[in-house]
Formats: structure tokens, C-alpha cells, sequence
């Protein structure tokens, strides 16, 4: 374990560098959402590339083709794929991570340029977007690279990569390259992987470092109400049509209580409550109303019970309103009936659930609804994207290795968690691969990853860059089963 000790030692003394190459990634736009970002998606793979190769990794840039959007072919970043090490002694390990990032602007309500990353000297707060999701993860490994090379270590394991840019947008081309790859057998580029670690969630509070072994997935919907030919005054028009907003927002209002209960039926009815036994499990995870009151800054949770409000997150299904696209959002009093709105939702959903299966419940509903409206409006639903939710075995030598590894990092074990977000490749690599899927988080429970000020602790960036080196000696460590 000398060279464990050296690492360690080298990640510490590194931290500006490291926190110079995250100022360097975080100043890339790479919106997967948005196409007029997409030149800085494909900016920010070329960028990652290239420090991959720079610390000895041997990469291919897989091409996924292109997507339309808005009608516009735009083309998909590539996947970039890596690989160090092949010493059929070693374990090897599948590391994922994704390269996009979510929208942010100024005007949101940040207090700094989202794309720059700025540091709060005081507190060791880094703030910029993708800087806990998922930039600084995926950095992460580079500092473990980086740290190999300078001390000319070798590293503990073979160490496989696959960095994605549209985690943000569906993982669109991803699923299907892992399947042509695994088709490959022998030749193909993941033949060989025992494991799988992904660091691409959060803690669920400030102070307990967790593995998680579940995600929910994700079904998102987009329902269309278009009326007149174009927007109307509501001065001349209003009590004389049918609105499509009026309409919009009673169907909107139909999907989901103010209390959290999804009013679709059948959606809940999929789930089996939990019995006392995994009751339990939430009872005894380091987690308080006031953890939850902190990272939303607000006392608005939806219940006073610690555990059912963890159920909520990790083992029931969810529904949220996103937005209504069309409508007037401007300042001012503008009188307007708008000609077509279309309300953005998704459901969180958990096993047994499918996107598939939840589309069979939503898109009749919707339509029934709309339907005792009587309006003379023109309605659409459609399904924007899915996700599978995931749960893996967290007996597996996969979990003993990141436990142990963030004992030695942390000094305190681990808490297991199912994470409420959606990784939509995790199910599509346990599957393909027939391997243990980890997920190892970096961030802090109040990183605001999708929000305003996100922000990665300096502590979380440079401890979790140990803990992911120290993970894969913990992995070297366990005799092969
Ligand atoms: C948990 C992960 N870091 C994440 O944020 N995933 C996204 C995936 C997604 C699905 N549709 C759009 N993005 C999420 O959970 O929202
Ligand atoms: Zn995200
Ligand atoms: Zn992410």
C-alpha cells in the first residue's frame, strides 16, 4: 500500500493544478440540450480527449451519428472511449462519466458567471456548472491518471473509460454503441471488464460519504394544446375561443397533487409499499428533515417523517412539472392568448416500472381528460425520452472495495443509498456487460447540480479524487472470485 500512501500524498500537493484543469472544463459550455450549444458539446469531447491521451490513455472517439431536433440534424458527440492497462493479472474496471452539462445562464439567478468557476475562499466552494455534475467526477479520474503518471506508479487495476456527451439529452447513440461493442466479444472495446464505477450522483446530505446501488429512471412527456392560427388578444378573443393555455393548464393539473401523489392511475399502483424490515433501511440512514431543508434552502418538505420523505426520493415514483413552452413568460403585462403551449413533464419511476409502461398510462389519461374538456383545441402528447430505473447487488466485492476505500479516505463507512436522479446507461451496462455497477459519488447533497449555483467543496474534489484512486487498490486488494 506504499504507493496508496504517495498518490494520496500527490493529490493533495496537486489540488491547484487540478483545480485549474476544472476551471478549464467548466468554461465549456457543453449544453447537450440546447443546439446552438452543441459546437461546445463536441468542444468539451475534443477537450477531454486530448487529456486523456496526455495522461496515457489510448482513446477512440466512437461517432453516434446525428439527431434531429427542431428539424434540424444536428450531429450527437462522440463517445469517447479509453483504455490503459492489459495485464490479464488485473482486474479491470469500466469507469463512465458524461462531458454535458445542463443549461444555466446568468438571468436564472446565479450569483457568478455560470461558466466560469469561481472560488469561495472562505467556505472551499467552487461554483460553475458541471462542477458537481459531472465535470469534476470526471476529472476525478484524470487526477488519478495524473497521479500515476507523475509518480510513475502503475496503476492497481486496467482501467477502461467511456465518457459520454448527451447524459443531459437521453444518452442518445450510447445504448446501442455498448450493444455493437459487446457484440464484438473478443474484439469488442469492453471485452474483459469485471466492474463498473460510476461517480455521477451526490451524497445525501453534507458530511456522510454513500454508495448507491439504485437509480429511478425517467419517462418526460411534452403535451401539446394548439387552438388559433396564430396568438389572439385577450381583450378581443377572451370568453369567445377555447384557450389552449386554459386547456393546458387543467390537464397539467390533473397529472399530480400538491401533496406529491400522482393522480395517473395505475402509476402508483405498480409499487409494493415497503414492509417494516426496509422502513428500517431509511430509518437508520444519517439524514434529517433539516438536510433536505438545507439543500433547497426552504423548510417545504412534504412530509416531518425522515423516512417517508426518503422514500419519496429513492423508492416511489415522481412526478414534476417542468415548464410550458409557448406561453408568455416576459416581464410586463402582456395580454395575450397564446396560439400553442406545450407542458413539460416527467415522471421518476421505479422497478417494476418502464418508461414504456408508464407511456401506456399517461398518454390514454391525458387524451381522456382532454376529452371531458369538450374544447374544439387540438391536443398531442408525446414521449420526449426514457430511462430505467436500476438496483444492483451491494453485497458484491465491487461495494466491499468502495467501502473500504472511503473508510480510509473518510474515516467513517459508507451510507447505502438509491440515488432519486436517473442514469439511463447504468441498467445497459449491467445487462451487456453481466457486471456489478457501482455508483461512487463525489458531491455534497446541497451541490444544486441542475440548479442555480451549482457548486463542487474543493474537500469533496480533492478527497473524492483519493477515494477514487483508493477504491481501485481497495479493488487490486480483494482476491479474484
Ligand atoms: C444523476 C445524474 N447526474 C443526472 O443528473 N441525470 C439526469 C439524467 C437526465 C434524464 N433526462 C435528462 N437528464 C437526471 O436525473 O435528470
Ligand atoms: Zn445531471
Ligand atoms: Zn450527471
Amino acid at each position: 500500500m506504499e504507493a496508496a500512501v504517495a498518490f494520496s500524498s500527490y493529490i493533495d500537493e496537486s489540488a491547484p493544478k487540478f483545480i485549474h484543469r476544472l476551471a478549464q472544463a467548466v468554461a465549456i459550455p457543453s449544453v447537450s440540450t440546447d443546439a446552438a450549444r452543441r459546437p461546445d458539446v463536441l468542444k468539451m469531447g475534443a477537450w477531454l480527449n486530448d487529456q486523456l491521451q496526455s495522461l496515457g490513455v489510448t482513446t477512440k472517439l466512437a461517432d453516434v451519428g446525428t439527431h434531429v431536433v427542431d428539424g434540424q440534424a444536428l450531429p450527437l458527440p462522440p463517445i469517447i472511449l479509453g483504455r490503459i492497462g492489459n495485464d490479464p493479472q488485473k482486474k479491470t474496471v469500466l469507469v463512465y462519466g458524461h462531458y454535458d452539462v445542463q443549461p444555466a445562464e446568468k438571468s436564472d439567478g446565479w450569483d457568478t458567471d455560470p461558466f466560469q468557476l469561481v472560488i469561495d475562499e472562505s467556505t472551499g466552494r467552487m461554483f460553475g456548472r458541471g462542477s458537481s455534475d459531472d465535470k469534476g467526477p470526471v476529472l476525478g479520474w484524470l487526477n488519478v491518471l495524473d497521479a500515476h503518471k507523475a509518480l510513475g506508479l502503475e496503476l492497481p487495476v486496467n482501467m477502461r473509460f467511456c465518457f459520454e456527451g448527451m447524459e443531459e439529452s437521453n444518452s442518445e447513440g450510447l445504448h446501442d454503441l455498448i450493444r455493437s461493442e459487446v457484440a464484438k466479444g473478443k474484439d469488442g472495446w469492453f471485452d474483459g471488464v469485471d466492474c463498473v464505477c460510476i461517480s455521477d450522483n451526490y451524497w445525501m446530505n453534507t458530511r456522510t460519504p454513500c454508495l448507491t446501488y439504485g437509480l429511478r429512471g425517467i419517462a418526460y412527456f411534452k403535451v401539446t394544446v394548439s387552438g388559433p392560427s396564430r396568438d389572439l388578444h385577450s381583450g378581443g378573443f377572451g370568453r369567445v375561443v377555447h384557450e389552449p393555455m386554459t386547456d393546458l393548464v387543467y390537464l397539467l393539473g390533473r397529472l399530480v397533487t400538491p401533496k406529491g401523489e400522482i393522480l395517473i392511475p395505475g402509476v402508483e399502483d405498480m409499487v409494493a409499499p415497503a414492509d417494516v424490515e426496509e422502513r428500517d433501511i431509511y430509518e437508520k440512514l444519517d439524514y434529517t428533515i433539516a438536510d433536505v431543508e438545507e439543500a433547497v434552502g426552504a423548510p417545504i418538505t412534504l412530509s416531518d417523517d425522515k423516512a417517508t420523505v426518503l422514500m419519496g426520493r429513492m423508492r416511489m415514483p415522481s412526478l414534476s412539472l417542468h415548464g410550458i413552452e409557448g406561453a408568455y413568460s416576459g416581464p410586463g403585462g402582456k395580454t395575450v392568448i397564446p396560439a400553442s403551449v406545450s407542458g413539460k413533464f416527467s415522471l421518476r419511476i421505479v422497478p417494476p416500472q418502464t418508461p414504456e409502461s408508464i407511456k401506456a398510462l399517461v398518454v390514454p389519461y391525458i387524451e381522456q381528460e382532454f376529452a371531458k374538456l369538450e374544447s374544439k383545441n387540438r391536443l398531442a402528447v408525446e414521449m420526449l425520452g426514457g430511462g430505467m430505473p436500476w438496483m444492483a447487488d451491494y453485497k458484491h466485492w465491487n461495494y466491499e472495495a468502495a467501502r473500504r476505500a472511503t473508510e480510509a479516505v473518510y474515516k467513517r463507512s459508507p451510507d447505502l443509498t438509491r440515488e432519486g436522479g436517473s442514469i439511463p446507461v447504468t441498467l445497459t451496462f449491467a445487462e451487456s456487460l453481466g457486471v456489478n455497477v457501482l455508483l461512487l459519488p463525489m458531491g455534497r447533497g446541497d451541490d444544486g447540480a441542475h440548479s442555480t449555483n451549482e457548486k463542487l467543496d474543493r474537500s469533496n474534489f480533492i478527497e473524492g479524487s483519493k477515494l477514487l484512486g483508493t477504491y481501485l487498490y481497495e479493488l487490486a486488494a480483494i482476491p479474484s472470485q
